[in-house]
């Protein structure tokens, strides 16, 4: 639905900063970890993202709406975000094939989000002060009440969320006659990492992030695929089981994001929190052993402990970020397994990385 009156609403983060603009999507309040993503495009894949559960997402490009959503350009099912925080939101839209409005979709979805704020100043603001959580509400401006709802909101730190978004029962996808059979563990996977897997001949059988290895383990896969998901690692002992357990079978194993954090924990690393996370479309990433770089699609607010993996004998970096020299990818050395922080399915976003996904594949020929 369109408003003819914008109501009033209010956005203020845990530190007590307040922000006045007016109401977007649902009329109602809505709490989460403020995160901000840097990309000019693809709002509908990052409010689809299931790694966002959990989180309200401020994005610096100064119009969102403008271009609608199209039925085809989702990572999952629904909006994973818990609310937006826009400059100039766009009611109407202009783009021939899209289906429909984002406030209309936002509506639809029941997502509260706030308008007609600087961005670009919250941005700065969580930037300097580091990752913390807010609410938004277009029901109430009490400061009391925000604190209220607030205190409820949980921290990000310590929180498994793989559970609330993965597939409930084992999915196919793909054609069953396809060369390659590939089994997933869904921590929260994107839409867009099965279409890369499905258009190189793979055949995946999808299991929910709890899957005991031994049910994977039956299906007789040629490989397997540890996807992105929300959520802290260090939260994720059974994920982390699966994964050793995976890696003493010797077979091909590729990790992305989440599925990285997990893949380094499997190997005695740990992972820490970001005073802010990467998120957004232009990472400069090195790839150590090409001795190439790569402009990288990225959404993560915890990482692989550098110190960790130097200790860990067992692995070898394979790729920095450019931009602060955090991991961005790793291998274990003497078996086929690999993953990387970024996103090299990149939606949205460049497609440098892409060959990381023809990389897997020639692992299973091998
Ligand atoms: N995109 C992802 O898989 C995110 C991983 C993890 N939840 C993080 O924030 O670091």
């Amino acid at each position: 639905m369109k408003y003819e009156f914008k109501p009033d609403a209010v956005l203020m983060l845990e530190d007590g900063t307040v922000f006045k603009g007016k109401a977007i999507g649902k009329i109602g309040t809505t709490g989460g970890e403020i995160c901000f993503n840097t990309g000019m495009t693809g709002y509908q894949e990052i409010y689809t993202d299931p790694s966002y559960y959990g989180q309200v997402v401020v994005t610096t490009a100064s119009h969102i709406g403008n271009y609608g959503v199209h039925a085809q350009e989702s990572e999952s099912a629904k909006p994973s975000i818990f609310g937006l925080v826009v400059n100039k939101f766009s009611d109407t839209y202009s783009r021939a094939n899209a289906t429909e409005g984002l406030q209309q979709y936002l509506t639809c979805h029941d997502l509260v989000g706030i308008e007609g704020v600087d961005a670009r100043q919250i941005v700065r603001h969580i930037r300097d002060k580091g990752a913390m959580n807010c609410v938004i509400s277009s029901e109430t401006t009490n400061p009391e009440e925000l604190k209220a709802y607030l205190e409820k909101v949980p921290d990000m730190k310590g929180l498994e969320l793989s559970s609330s978004v993965c597939v409930s029962e084992p999915v196919f996808r793909g054609n069953a006659a396809a060369k390659y059979k590939v089994a997933v563990l869904d921590l929260g996977i994107k839409e867009s990492i099965l279409k890369q897997l499905l258009k190189r001949d793979v055949y995946c059988k999808i299991f929910p992030a709890k899957t005991d290895f031994s049910v994977i383990e039956e299906w007789g896969a040629d490989a397997y695929f540890i996807s992105n998901g929300p959520g802290d690692p260090a939260a994720m002992d059974y994920a982390v089981a699966t994964v050793q357990k995976m890696l003493e079978t010797d077979k091909p194993l590729f990790g992305i994001c989440l599925g990285h954090q997990i893949l380094a924990r499997a190997c005695d690393v740990k992972t820490y929190k970001m005073h802010n996370g990467h998120r957004g479309l232009n990472h400069p990433v090195k790839n150590l052993t090409a001795g190439t770089s790569e402009i990288t699609s990225q959404n993560h607010g915890f990482a692989v402990d550098p110190e960790s993996v130097k200790s860990a004998e067992n692995l070898e970096v394979t790729h920095i970020n450019l931009n602060d020299n955090t991991v961005e990818g790793i291998r274990v050395v003497g078996k086929n397994a690999f993953s990387v922080q970024y996103h090299p399915e990149s939606a949205p976003g460049p497609h440098d990385s892409r060959y990381l996904f023809d990389q897997f594949i020639s692992l299973i020929n091998q």
